[in-house]
Parts: C-alpha cells; sequence; structure tokens
C-alpha cells in the first residue's frame, strides 16, 4: 500500500481494461470492480484516470473506503504525509492531570475539561467530547472512548449493514468482546476482574465505574445498529448480572469465566407469549421433583434476544401461586436437554437473534435457582434498572447518529441552489433533535451518577420512577429523530443501504426500543406512580 504514483500515472489507467482513480490522493484500481459497483459502471468510466473525490463524497459516507480499502493500490505523491493530529483548539480550561492522578469521576471540586474529542460536530456528541466541562468524566473515561471508538470504526461499523442484512454477526466479534475485558464491564456493577483472562486495557479496574459502562455501550451503539448491540450486549447485559449478583458461587464460578471470556452467551427469557409489561402472570412452570434436588420447566418464552446463540438462560418460573410472589428465577443450561429455539422475524434489530423458545421436561438442578424461591420478583424488578438504563443509552446515541448524519448530508446536499443546511426548515428539524438529545442525555447522566452513589436496593426503589420516565423520554426522542432524519434523507433513507442506510435501519429498529424493557404506556405511568408511592414513604406533603 506504500506504493506511490503521480497524476500521470494515473491518468494512463483510464480505460475498462485499467481504471484507476484518485481520491482524497489516494490511488484506486477499480478494473475489477466496475462490474460490481451498485452505482454502475459507466459513471466509474467517465472518471477514470482522474481525481474522483468530489463526486464520491457526493453519494457515499466514510464507511465505504474502509470496507473497500484493498481497492486502494497507493496513494499520490502530492498528497500531504500524514501529520501529527492537530493540536486541540485553544480554550480557557486547564490541562487535564495525567492518568494515573486521575481523580474518581464523580468529584466535582476535581472536575476539568478534558481534550475535545472526534468531528465537533455541535451535538453530534455529547457536550464533554466537546471540551466542555464535566463533573462526572476523568481521563480513564477519555482512555476507554478512544480505545473503543477505534476498535468500532475500524473492525465494526463498515459492516453492520452486512450484518445486520444476514441476520447475524460474526462470532469473532463477540469472542472479541470477551478478550477486549468489555463484557466484564457491563454488568452495572463494578469491574469482574477475577473472572477474566484479559481486564480491559485503558482503565484499570479498581477504578471502573457506571459511567465507563455508559460510555462503552454509547460507543458500541454509534454504529446505528440495534441488531449489533443486541446482539454483542442484548441478551448478556440483561441475563448475566442476575447471575453475577444473586447466583450460588458454585454457579457463578462454574459458567461465568467461560461468558465473560466470550466462549458461552447467556440471555434473559422473562416474556412469555401471554406476559410481557405484565410479568407477575407469567405461567411458564417449574416443579420441585420429589427428591427435591430438581425443578422440572415447562413453558414458552418469545422475544428473547440472542437465544438461537444461547448456551445459559436466566429464566423466570412460576415455583408457586399466582402473582408476583410466586416467581422464581432458574440458569437453565442448554446441555440440560429439552430447550428448542427458533428465530423470529421481526421488524428491527436484525442481527440480534430474536428468538421463540420451548422448555420440555427440563431438569434444572436447584443450586441453578437465583436468589430465593418465589422471591424472583424483586430480583427482576432490580435487573429492570440496568435493562433499562441500557435501552436509554442506545436510543440517546441512536438519535445523535440520526441527528449526525443528517447535519453531514444537509452540508453536501443541495436543492434549488442551496445545501440543505441552507434551508431554515431544515435547521429547525435539527434544532428539535438536539434540543431533546441533550436534554435526554443531561438527565441520563444525572440518573447514573444516583445509581453510582445509591445500592442496588435503594436505586430500585428510588430511582425506579425516574428511570421509566427517562426510557419513555428517550424512546420518544428516538422516535422522533429517526423520523426527521428520514425526511431530510427523502428517498435514500427509504431504501436499504448507502447513504441514509443507518437511518433506514434505524427507523426500524425504534420498535424494538419503545415496547420491551416495559413499553413507553407503561413507563410513563409507572414513572409517576411509583415516584408517588416512594415520596409517600419517605414523608412527602401533600
Ligand atoms: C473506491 C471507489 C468506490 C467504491 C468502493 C464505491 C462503492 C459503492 C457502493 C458500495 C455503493 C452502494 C451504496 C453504498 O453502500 O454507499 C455505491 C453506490 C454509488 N456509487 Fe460508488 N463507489 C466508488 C466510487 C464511486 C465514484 C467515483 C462515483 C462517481 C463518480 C460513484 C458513484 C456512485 C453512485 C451514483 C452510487 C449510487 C448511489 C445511490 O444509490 O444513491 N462511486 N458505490
Amino acid at each position: 500500500m506504500s506504493k506511490t504514483f503521480t497524476q500521470a500515472d494515473v491518468a494512463s489507467h483510464k480505460t475498462t481494461d485499467s481504471l484507476w482513480i484518485t481520491i482524497d490522493g489516494d490511488v484506486y484500481d477499480l478494473t475489477k470492480f466496475q462490474d460490481d459497483h451498485p452505482g454502475g459502471k459507466k459513471i466509474l468510466q467517465r472518471v477514470a484516470g482522474k481525481d474522483a473525490s468530489k463526486q464520491f463524497w457526493k453519494y457515499h459516507n466514510e464507511g465505504i473506503l474502509k470496507k473497500y480499502q484493498k481497492l486502494q493500490i497507493g496513494s499520490l505523491d502530492t498528497k500531504p504525509k500524514k501529520e501529527a493530529p492537530a493540536p486541540a483548539p485553544k480554550k480557557e480550561a486547564p490541562k487535564p492531570k495525567p492518568a494515573a492522578a486521575a481523580a474518581a469521576s464523580s468529584a466535582p471540586a476535581e472536575s476539568e475539561a478534558l481534550e475535545p474529542f472526534g468531528d465537533q460536530i455541535p451535538f453530534g456528541d455529547p457536550a464533554w467530547y466537546q471540551g466542555h466541562h464535566s463533573p462526572y468524566f476523568n481521563e480513564t473515561h477519555a482512555a476507554l472512548r478512544a480505545e473503543v471508538r477505534e476498535w468500532v470504526e475500524t473492525e465494526v461499523e463498515p459492516y453492520v449493514t452486512e450484518w445486520d442484512e444476514k441476520k447475524e454477526v460474526p462470532a469473532h466479534i463477540y469472542k472479541q468482546m470477551g478478550e477486549r475485558g468489555y463484557l466484564a464491564g457491563l454488568l452495572g456493577t463494578h469491574y469482574q476482574k477475577d473472572y477474566v483472562k484479559n481486564p480491559i486495557k485503558s482503565v484499570p479496574a479498581e477504578k471502573w465505574d457506571l459511567f465507563h459502562e455508559m460510555l462503552l455501550t454509547d460507543e458500541l451503539s454509534r454504529t446505528g445498529s440495534g441488531g449489533f448491540v443486541w446482539n454483542v450486549i442484548g441478551g448478556f447485559g440483561i441475563g448475566c448480572p442476575p447471575l453475577v449478583k444473586f447466583g450460588k458461587k458454585s454457579v457463578v464460578d462454574r459458567v461465568l469465566p467461560g461468558i465473560l471470556n466470550g466462549d458461552k452467551r447467556i440471555c434473559l427469557a422473562i416474556t412469555e407469549p401471554d406476559a410481557g409489561s405484565d410479568v407477575a402472570n407469567l405461567t411458564c412452570e417449574a416443579k420441585l421433583s420429589e427428591d427435591g434436588k430438581h425443578y422440572i420447566v415447562n413453558g414458552e418464552k418469545k422475544w428473547i434476544t440472542n437465544g438461537i446463540w444461547c448456551d445459559y438462560f436466566t429464566v423466570a418460573v412460576r415455583t408457586g401461586g399466582p402473582g408476583m410472589n410466586g416467581v422464581s428465577l432458574l440458569l437453565i443450561e442448554r446441555d440440560f436437554g429439552g430447550v428448542s429455539t427458533r428465530r423470529m422475524d421481526c421488524q428491527g434489530v436484525w442481527s440480534s437473534g430474536t428468538t421463540y423458545i420451548t422448555f420440555e421436561d427440563v431438569k434444572v438442578p436447584v443450586e441453578n435457582l437465583i436468589g430465593k424461591e418465589n422471591q424472583g420478583f424483586r430480583v427482576i424488578m432490580t435487573n429492570f434498572n440496568h435493562e433499562r438504563i441500557g435501552i436509554i443509552i442506545q436510543c440517546l446515541r441512536f438519535s445523535r447518529v440520526c441527528y449526525e448524519e443528517s447535519i453531514k448530508y444537509a452540508n453536501k446536499r443541495k436543492t434549488f441552489g442551496k445545501k440543505l443546511i441552507e434551508h431554515p426548515v431544515i435547521r429547525l428539524k435539527l434544532a428539535h433533535m438536539a434540543r431533546q438529545i441533550e436534554a435526554s442525555y443531561n438527565w441520563l447522566e444525572n440518573v447514573i451518577y444516583q445509581c453510582e452513589k445509591m445500592g442496588d436496593t435503594e436505586a430500585m426503589l428510588r430511582l425506579g420512577g425516574p428511570i421509566a420516565g427517562l426510557k419513555a423520554q428517550a424512546t420518544v426522542t428516538f422516535e422522533f429523530c429517526a423520523r426527521e432524519a428520514s425526511q431530510i434523507f427523502g428517498g435514500l433513507s427509504y431504501s436499504r443501504g448507502g447513504q441514509g442506510g443507518k437511518v433506514e435501519r434505524l427507523y426500524r429498529d425504534v420498535r424494538a426500543y419503545a415496547i420491551p424493557g416495559g413499553s413507553e404506556e407503561i413507563m410513563l405511568d409507572l414513572s409517576i406512580r411509583q415516584s408517588m408511592r416512594v415520596a409517600k414513604m419517605l414523608g412527602m406533603k401533600l
């Protein structure tokens, strides 16, 4: 790839038998590719031997060149050598301290603005990426952000469309989530370093906090694919925490290393054909055997993320009478036999593997009980906060992706002699997107901070209401942004793939966020009901 060519070299390859072009000073040999080019070969032949940068950027986004890197054969001799990254814009804020001296994330007095990071498109990333002060983020967060972004931009983002269409993500990507130490930090609790071969590189395990977890999910979501995010953390992020927090030590020690290192997969199976947000009504039954050593499980679960690929299932079962006090959680292992899974075809999140599961006389050892018998509802409720926060983080980043894609496109697409961004009606759309994203994200930061400070039980009680309200806020924001982005992209977001591809896909993913984990309607109602209930307990005066 280090070959250097002159413009005259390139100009001599201007026929269909040898078709070269340059884009941004790099030379591409499109001779073999021209017949496969989705935009047609004639359009390439018209720019053969020439600089086609302007035409190229009109029709494609950044990901394409990474994906088709092998077409690049070298660079022009006139291309400036890669310089060291440009110095950050001058700002008043003092320089950040060295990593070793980084304070815990939550000490306002020590907070200093971090160096700007990313494209610096206003509202395209959270404010702390743009050199704004934050009491929550320090150098350890910045280091993690850089590490994850680099991985996502080179090994994930260019391929997510392909994976979504194929309805699966290559297994090595999940494996890398384990090898890079990411899975061990996504459990809504401290970093599980004792169970992993490779702890995360850029953050010392003892410094790990919920803001690291938040930004890891946030950066993964920049792919603009709910299917991808759910594939790698969907089942895991909700199925594994109950095991880690409430499982028997012998079971945790046996299964957790395989899961956290990315060799085995786990999911959460609560919803049934007849019980969704109405969890207390589930019917999948677990009967204790006569010798008291096993539960025999029979029943169905529906819309279970990752189920088709999973080795372990954290399953809500009925072990007692009707209602919430007869529910328990069991870790069911596929190897026990009697577990069947089939893929469900859904509107969105295609590569996440939404699954229908049947359990037929599955014999589960009693030690696989998670928490106490008939007290599973409490575990499920604790888990809901973590699940909903995950959904909120993803929705808000997806909203930003819609916004970011739109603002980039609006700056290059011209209609009626003007760039789209020059039309006030388009700026109005962008402004309405940005104000909702920023307001919701700031609420999210506050909620994460409260989770960091409160214990699980206090958080379950006092944050259940706000988190429910924020989940509704996030899904409404996401739906709004997907719609507005789609209007800005027009036809390009109606067809799949290409420049409007992310927006088209995200629009299809919206319902996968607004319905599961508590539907928008249930969330809004709960936000008031739960908050009032707790406030009353705490002495509210009405
Ligand atoms: C390295 C060179 C190129 C590669 C790898 C490439 C690849 C692609 C791909 C994958 C698509 C499908 C849509 C998408 O995924 O974005 C596409 C569409 C297209 N390309 Fe290219 N392309 C190249 C160069 C060019 C150039 C130089 C032009 C113009 C002179 C061009 C014009 C188009 C057009 C008009 C479309 C259709 C856009 C649409 O459907 O709206 N391409 N190209």
